[in-house]
C-alpha cells in the first residue's frame, strides 16, 4: 500500500481563509478586530523564526499583532508586568508566550498569570480542566490542527483504536482528550512504555509527538492506519553538506508503504499549529464579545 499524504499546508491555507472571511465579518458588523500577543522572551534562533511565521500570519487573516520581544535576563516580574498589561488590553483577545523560556522563569508560573479567556495555547488550568470535562476550552493548537485533519481524513472516529505517543501539556494530554471526545479507544504511549512498536501496531490512528527523529518504523504501522506526525527535529541535510533539513517522528519512507494516510513533516501539522492559533484567538474574540462562535473551527 501506498499512503495518501495528508496536505497540512493545504489544509491550513483553508483554515486561515476562513478565519480572515470571519475577520472580514466581525470589523464589518461590529467593528471588532481580533488581536494576538505574542510574547518571547531571549533569543532562540528558532522561537525566533516561529514568533516571524506567527506574526505574519496573524497580519494576513486581518488580525492585529502584538509582538513583545524581552531580553533573556528579563526578571519574571516585568514579563508578569507586561502579561497583566495584555490581559487587562481590550485590543488583546489571544496571548501566547512562546516556549521554552529561560531557566530562571517558569513555565507553570507563567501559564497561570495569562487570563485563561485569552490563553490561545489552551495550557492553563482552567482550559485544560475545561477540555477533559467536557466544557467550552481553548484547545492546544497543534492537536486541535491534528483534530481537523483526521475528520477531514476519516468518515468517522468513533471506535476507532488511537494511540499517541507523547505525554505533554502541550501536545499529548490534550490530543488524547480530543481522541476520547470522538469517542476513539485512547492509549497515551510515552517513554516508560513496554513495547512500544507492539501498542503501535493496534493503533487506527497512531500520532507521534516526540522530538526523536525517524523513530517510528514502518512495521509499526497497522496496514491503512492514519499517521500523524507532530515531532519536529532540525538535522543534519544528508546530502547538501552545513544545510539542515525537518524530519518528524516517523520514518516516513517506510510508513508511507503501510499507512493508508500520513502527514508529511514539513507540510503537514506544522502549517496547521499556526493556523489554529489564529482560529483561537478568533474564537476567544467573539467569546469575549458575547457573538456567536465560529463554525468549525472549534473542537
Ligand atoms: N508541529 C508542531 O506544530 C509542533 C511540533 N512539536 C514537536 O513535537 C515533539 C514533541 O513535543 P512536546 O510534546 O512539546 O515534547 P516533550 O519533550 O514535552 O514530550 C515528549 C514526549 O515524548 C516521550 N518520549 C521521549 N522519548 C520517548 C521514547 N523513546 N519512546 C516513547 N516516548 C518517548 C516523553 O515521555 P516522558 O513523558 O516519559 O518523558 C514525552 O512524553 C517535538 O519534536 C516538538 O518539536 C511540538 C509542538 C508543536
Ligand atoms: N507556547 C508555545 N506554543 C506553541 O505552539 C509552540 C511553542 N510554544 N514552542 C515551540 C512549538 C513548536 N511549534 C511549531 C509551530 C509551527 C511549526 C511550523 O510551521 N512548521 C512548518 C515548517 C517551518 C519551518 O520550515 O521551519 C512545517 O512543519 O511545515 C512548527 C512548530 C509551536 N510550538
Amino acid at each position: 500500500m501506498t499512503a495518501q499524504v495528508i496536505d497540512g499546508k493545504a489544509f491550513a491555507a483553508k483554515v486561515r481563509a476562513q478565519v480572515a472571511e470571519h475577520v472580514d465579518r466581525l470589523k464589518a458588523d461590529h467593528g471588532i478586530t481580533p488581536g494576538l500577543a505574542v510574547v518571547l522572551v531571549g533569543e532562540d534562533p528558532a522561537s525566533e523564526v516561529y514568533v516571524a511565521h506567527k506574526h505574519k500570519a496573524t497580519v494576513e487573516v486581518g488580525m492585529a499583532s502584538f509582538e513583545h520581544k524581552l531580553p533573556t535576563d528579563t526578571p519574571e516580574e516585568e514579563l508578569f508586568a507586561l502579561i497583566d498589561q495584555l490581559n487587562a488590553d481590550p485590543a488583546v483577545h489571544g496571548i501566547l508566550c512562546q516556549f521554552p523560556v529561560p531557566d530562571h522563569l517558569d513555565e507553570r508560573r507563567t501559564v497561570a498569570r495569562i487570563d485563561p479567556a485569552k490563553d490561545v495555547d489552551g495550557l492553563s488550568v482552567t482550559n485544560a480542566g475545561l477540555l477533559a470535562t467536557g466544557g467550552k476550552a481553548l484547545v492546544s493548537c497543534t492537536p486541535l490542527g491534528c483534530l481537523m485533519l483526521l475528520r477531514d481524513q476519516l468518515d468517522t472516529l468513533s471506535g476507532l483504536n488511537a494511540v499517541v505517543i507523547g505525554r505533554s501539556n502541550l501536545f499529548g494530554k490534550p490530543m488524547a482528550q480530543l481522541l476520547l471526545q470522538q469517542n476513539c479507544t485512547v492509549t497515551i504511549a510515552h517513554s516508560r512504555s513496554q513495547d512500544l512498536p507492539g501498542i503501535c501496531r493496534g493503533a487506527d490512528i497512531l500520532v507521534a509527538a516526540v522530538g526523536r527523529a525517524e523513530m517510528v518504523k514502518g512495521d509499526w504501522v497497522k496496514p491503512g492506519a492514519a499517521v500523524i506526525d507532530v515531532g519536529i527535529t532540525r538535522t543534519e541535510h544528508p546530502e547538501k553538506p552545513g544545510k539542515t533539513r525537518l524530519v518528524g517522528d516517523v520514518d516516513f519512507d517506510s510508513a508511507s508503504e503501510v499507512a493508508g494516510a500520513i502527514t508529511p513533516v514539513p507540510g503537514g501539522v506544522g502549517p496547521m499549529t499556526i493556523a489554529c492559533l489564529l482560529a483561537n484567538t478568533l474564537t476567544a474574540c467573539c467569546r469575549a464579545h458575547g457573538l456567536e462562535e465560529p463554525e468549525g473551527l472549534t473542537a
